[in-house]
């Protein structure tokens, strides 16, 4: 088996003149999930079609299972599923007649109750399709993407528009899928949803993949925060690693790189100075603080490029 299931390479999507995705590379290793955060328009659709085979790439090379998934998508497509962002069911068919029409045009597919019941939808088997939730037909989704047992699912916003509940079920369902050993590749505009379940993620914008990495990695591309308050006459704080800036009303923010040792020393200082820190707070960069910083430096967050700060 291929450790590398997903390898992109240098790839470039162009509609007519413009082009939407621009010279990106990645890899996603046997049963991991990788998560393609963006900005709007950023190319993620766009590389994600042309992942899934579905679009050729205008340049650069895809690799699925080492096989070119639009060159060879009858070789590669089977061992591959797909939730779109839009189903197109028939909505007058019931839930079970709908995973039974799917089954039929797949190999090696999964007893349909037994699908129902893993995406909890076996209660609804008897449902027009039409009338479920939209936090259902997304399951339903799910239960087709998944009932030929795929090696490498795709799934492209799977929670959009689900309630925080649906959601959280929907994680789940994936964490399963992960456990069983399926290797994923999802995009989400949800921050949180990398978060919890991605090994490793990129953010795209304007084309290219300004950051990847782990989680950790990807956060350590910005600085860690200390903010707190002081008396307006307090001493002068000691040398940090950090940035500090101090308005004039005694109100301190400091970014750094280096938040265990700096905090050490603020807080150093207050003691020995009986200094009160009103309202200290110390926090690690989140995901969404590195999300702002890559759309307000126009792809280029603290340091450098993809290749810099991609961690392999
Ligand atoms: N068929 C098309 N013809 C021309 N331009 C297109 C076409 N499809 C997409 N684009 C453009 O290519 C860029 C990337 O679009 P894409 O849908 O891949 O981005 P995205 O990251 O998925 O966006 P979003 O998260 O907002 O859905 C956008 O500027 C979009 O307007």
């Amino acid at each position: 088996m291929f450790e590398e299931v997903v390898d992109v390479d240098g790839v470039r999507c162009s509609y007519g003149s413009y082009e939407a995705v621009r010279g990106v590379r990645f890899d996603i290793r046997a049963g991991e999930l990788f998560a393609l955060l963006g900005t709007n328009g950023a190319g993620k659709t766009t590389l994600l079609e042309t992942v899934e085979g579905l679009r050729p790439a205008t340049r650069g090379r895809v690799r699925v299972f080492g096989k070119d998934p639009w060159q060879r998508r009858s070789e590669v497509r089977p061992r591959t599923g797909i939730m779109l962002q839009h189903s197109g069911f028939a909505g007058e068919l019931t839930v079970l007649e709908t995973v039974r029409l799917w089954r039929a045009m797949v190999p090696n597919a999964k007893d349909p109750r037994a699908a129902l019941e893993t995406v909890g939808l076996r209660h609804r088997e008897r449902v027009r399709v039409k009338l479920l939730s939209g936090g259902e037909r997304r399951r339903l989704d799910l239960a087709l993407a998944t009932l030929a047992r795929p090696e490498l699912l795709f799934l492209d916003e799977p929670t959009t528009g689900l309630d925080p509940e649906s959601r959280r079920a929907s994680w789940e369902l994936v964490a399963g899928l992960l456990a069983e050993g399926t290797t994923v590749l999802l995009t989400t505009h949800y921050l949180e949803e990398a978060e919890r379940l991605a090994h490793r993620l990129a953010i795209m914008h304007r084309g290219e993949i300004a950051l990847s990495g782990t989680l950790s990695e990807v956060l350590a591309a910005e600085s860690a925060r200390i903010r707190f308050s002081v008396a307006a006459r307090a001493p002068g704080l000691p040398v940090l690693a950090g940035e500090v800036e101090r308005d004039g009303a005694g109100r301190v923010d400091i970014r750094t790189a280096s938040l265990q040792s700096d905090l050490h020393r603020v807080l150093d200082w207050s003691r020995e100075h009986g200094i009160h820190l009103s309202g200290l707070r110390a926090r690690q960069a989140s995901l969404e603080d590195v999300f702002h910083a890559v759309r307000e430096s126009d792809g280029r967050p603290g340091r450098g490029t993809q290749q810099e700060v991609k961690f392999r």
